[in-house]
């Protein structure tokens, strides 16, 4: 197998691929029509989340068996048409799930105690012990949105707390141990705090907006770890500012990477993103709830097992 690596990743997945005889190619600086032109030569491909693999791309992918993507989401990869070709896909929710649950709870936890906030105010000097007053999760009700691997890590982190977890999901019949699956009516009602963890897709996109807050029956607390794109930017702005929205941590944002630079880099910063960046009650943090040292030893493990599974 020859295999194109067009991310960088941890060298485990270069050392276990040579030792199942593949001959490893690392290319993590040409662009997509160069990778494009010489993407007929392999049988496997190695990708987190540089490219879009669209259909013009895998139509050029004469002899690829396999792709390897080292993330969960997979909104980046025209799935239907890999599976139609006969491309085995790997993907590897298992390697950073952990990381997305601990890290969500992070967020809510940092929110409710207003730890960015009195950190920063701390080191400037100030010790405001009345501003920094927290709140308690103890006695709250917890909504996810998306009951798959990282719902349900998530879910399963909040063991600890005196807290009623309640899911929701398109799929249905997904409940367990640590959430009670309800209606959408019943979790409008209830919810204090929202936490989304659906994928990238037509029906999320622009998922979380005035309508959808609007249908909560209680102001709540919004976390969003899954994708920028679910959350319209001024509609979350709008329900901060008038308390609808208690207050957010957003580990994905409507704009990320390039993008994100450019709109600090000039005048043109969005009204709305920045205020995100001003509020005392939003945490921000650069897309990396599934981005820990460990995590990109098991994401890498993940993707070398699935494949070895399949073709060994
Ligand atoms: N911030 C980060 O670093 C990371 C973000 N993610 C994001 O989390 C997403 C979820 O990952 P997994 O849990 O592995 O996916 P999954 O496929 O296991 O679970 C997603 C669940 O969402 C449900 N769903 C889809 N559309 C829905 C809708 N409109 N309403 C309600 N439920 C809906 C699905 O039925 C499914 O059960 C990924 O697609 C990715 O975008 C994943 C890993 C790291
Ligand atoms: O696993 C995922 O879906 C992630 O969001 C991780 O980040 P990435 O998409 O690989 O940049």
């Amino acid at each position: 197998m020859r295999v194109l690596h067009l991310d960088t990743n941890h060298p485990l997945i270069i050392e276990q691929f040579k030792e199942l005889g593949f001959e490893n190619h690392e290319d993590y600086t040409s662009t997509k029509e160069e990778i494009e032109a010489k993407i007929h030569e392999y049988d496997g491909l190695i990708i987190r989340s540089r490219f879009t693999l669209d259909q013009f791309f895998l139509e050029k992918a004469t002899n690829l068996k396999f792709i390897g993507r080292l993330g969960a989401g997979l909104e980046n990869i025209d799935t239907d048409y890999a599976k139609q070709k006969g491309i085995f896909l790997a993907s590897a929710p298992e390697g950073n799930r952990n990381a997305v649950g601990e890290h969500t709870l992070g967020m809510l936890l940092s929110l409710f105690n207003k730890l960015n906030k009195a950190d920063k105010e701390v080191r400037s000097g100030k010790w405001d012990r009345e501003g920094n007053r927290g709140i308690e999760l103890d006695g709250l009700t917890v909504g996810i949105i998306g009951y798959g691997n990282m719902g349900k890590t998530f879910s399963k982190k909040l063991r600890g707390f005196e807290v009623e977890v309640l899911c929701y999901d398109i799929l249905g019949g997904v409940g367990n141990e640590d959430s009670r699956q309800v209606g959408i009516l019943e979790f409008h009602q209830k919810v204090d705090v929202v936490s989304l963890h659906v994928p990238q897709t037509e029906l999320t996109i622009g998922m979380v907006n005035s309508e959808f807050i609007n249908a909560f029956h209680k102001p709540f607390w919004l976390l969003n770890t899954a994708r920028g794109k679910a959350v319209v930017t001024k509609d979350l702005v709008a329900a901060l500012i008038s308390g609808k929205i208690l207050g957010a941590g957003l580990d994905v944002l409507e704009y990320e990477k390039k993008s994100f630079e450019n709109l600090f880099a000039d005048d043109s910063m969005p009204p709305a993103f920045k205020y995100l960046t001003q509020a005392e009650n939003v945490i921000l943090t650069p897309h990396v709830a599934g981005w820990t040292v460990e995590s990109k030893i098991k994401l890498a493990q993940t993707i070398v097992d699935k494949v070895k599974a399949k073709f060994c």
